[in-house]
Parts: C-alpha cells; structure tokens; sequence
C-alpha cells in the first residue's frame, strides 16, 4: 500500500480560491480585511515566515501592514506597537511573530492583543473559548495549525468522527488546541495527547486512526508504529545539516516509510505549512464579515 498524499499546496490554494471570492464580496461592501505583523528582531527565519504571509495576502486581495521593530527593541516599544494595531482600523487581525527576542514575555504581549483582533487564535481569551466549545459565529479564530490540520482531513473526506486521534507534542500552537478541536461536538474524535514523559509512545501510536506528529524530532514516527491504514500529518520540522554537504535539510517528524503503511499521509514541507497560512488568512477575512454582521 502507498498512502494517499495530503496535499497542503494544492488544498491551502483551494482555500486561497475561495478566500478571494469572499474577499470581493467584502469589497463590494466596502470593507478591505487587512493582516498585520509585528515581528521584532532580524531572525532570518522569522523575516522569511513574514514575508510568506504577506505574499499569501496580496495573493487574495487582504491588505498588508507591517511593524517591524529592531532587536534592540524594549518591551515598552512592543507593548506600544501591540496598542497601536489593537487601535489601527485598517488592521482587522495581527499576530505578533514567535519566538520574540531572549527578554521578552511572550505570554504578557499575547494578552495585551485585542481578542477580536487575534489572527493567530492564541490570545488566552480565544483558547478559552475554545475550551468553552463556543460554536458558529461567536466562535472565536482558531488556532491555524490546527485548523489547517482538520481542514485537510476534511477535504480528502478522512473520517474523523469516533476515529482514535494520538497527537505527539503538547506545544501552544499545536498538540494542546487541537485535542480541544478535535473533540468538538461535530468533530467527535477521541484524542490522546502524548508528549516527551509518554512511556510507550510506539504503543499508544499503534492505536491510532490519526496521528498528528508535531515535536521536532527527525524521522521520530517509524513505519512500524503505524496502523495499516492509518491517515497521518507529519507537522514538526527541523533543519538538519548533511554532514557531506554541510546543506541544512528539512525534514519532518514522520520516516519515509511510514508512507508504505499509512492510508493518507501529509508530505513535510508542503502538507500542514501551507495549510497553516492559509487558514491565518481565512481568519482575517472571517473576522472582517463578522463586521457585516448587525
Ligand atoms: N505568531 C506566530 N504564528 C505562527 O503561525 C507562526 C509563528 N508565530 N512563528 C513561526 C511559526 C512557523 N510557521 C510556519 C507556517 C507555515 C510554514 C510553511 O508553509 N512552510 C512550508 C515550507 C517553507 C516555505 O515554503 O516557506 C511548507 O511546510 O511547505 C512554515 C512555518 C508559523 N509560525
């Protein structure tokens, strides 16, 4: 067997699709969703991540509005910069990029965003909600991976309902929404969050429908700990130098040969990446129609 590919590049350019319609729409009423970005310091990883955002947003017609502030920035400039997009009416959501500079308090800036205006859905307010399970239009902007994640699933019909989900990672941005997500009322799977103190990680893996790999450990999910069958969403990635060529590689949490083995497999790089930009976008435009709602 050689499992079915999750695509993230041609599934977030679906979304992208629709996304530009909605766009239209919103302009024929004269509201332009607008993203923007703090990202304080010169990481180069940081600045590529931005910059793909930003092209992802011309990309379906929502305006751009950056904030780039110098690494020697103190936190009273972020906590300036952070009100200001919180004030700007052309910014309808933002994200503050991660990770801030060493001496930042990141948990303190997520809490100064305007809730409304979270496009990355972590400010504390939404996560609770979240937990709340607050459905349909009041429900706040979810976390994008995870919702990349189930948007992928559900758009190659892989049946999530009752299904045995084992999430590996119980980080901020993945492992920990996505066990609230995925045990929605509608979602209905059941989940088991493993992390790094999991006795036996293989065994609880064996038991799963789904596995979402999502630490940053190359090759960590071996072949043999998958369900025949099973769909699985390599997520984690690292750059690992090659010791010949000195060439940084990105490579997934997720062996090659899990893919001999699993019914659905989402490839790393161009699975849940693409699929986690794009859904920060749809968040935009899904904050700026709530706008048009009385
Ligand atoms: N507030 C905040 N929110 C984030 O969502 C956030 C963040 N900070 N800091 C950094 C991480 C990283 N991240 C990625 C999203 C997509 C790809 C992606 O699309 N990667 C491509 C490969 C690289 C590329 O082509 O750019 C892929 O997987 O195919 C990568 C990384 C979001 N992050």
């Amino acid at each position: 067997m050689t499992a079915l590919t999750l695509d993230g590049v041609a599934t977030a350019t679906q979304v992208k699709q629709e996304l530009t319609e909605r766009v239209r729409a919103l302009a024929a009423q004269g509201i332009v969703p607008g993203l923007g970005t703090l990202l304080v310091g010169d990481d180069p990883g940081s600045r590529s991540y931005v910059a793909g955002k930003h092209r992802d947003c011309a990309e379906v017609g929502i305006e751009s509005i950056r904030v780039d502030l110098p690494g020697s920035a103190t936190s009273a400039d972020v906590r300036a910069a952070i009100k200001d997009l919180n004030a700007a009416r052309e910014v309808t959501g933002y994200i503050i990029q991660l990770p801030l500079p060493v001496g930042h308090n990141e948990n303190a800036m997520l809490e100064l965003m305007d809730p409304a205006k979270d496009a990355d859905g972590l400010h504390p307010t939404n996560l609770g909600r979240l937990v709340l399970g607050i459905e349909g239009e009041l429900s706040s902007p979810l976390p994008c991976t995870p919702a990349g994640i189930v948007e992928l699933l559900r758009r190659y019909d892989v049946p999530i309902a009752g299904k045995n989900v084992v999430v590996i990672g119980r980080g901020l941005t993945v492992g920990r929404p996505l066990g609230l997500l995925f045990t929605r009322k509608g979602l209905d799977a059941t989940v088991t969050l493993t992390h790094s103190r999991t006795v036996d990680l293989a065994a609880e893996v064996r038991r799963a429908d789904i596995v979402v790999a999502a630490v940053g450990v190359p090759h960590l999910v071996q072949a043999d700990w998958i369900k025949p069958g099973a769909a699985v969403l390599d997520v984690g990635i690292t750059r690992v130098e090659n010791p010949e060529t000195g060439k940084g590689i990105l490579t997934g949490d997720v062996h090659p040969d899990v893919a001999t083995v699993a019914g659905y497999l989402s490839p790393n790089p161009r699975g849940v990446g693409p699929m986690t930009r794009a859904m920060l976008l749809a968040n935009v435009v899904k904050a700026s129609e709530r706008l048009l709602k009385p």
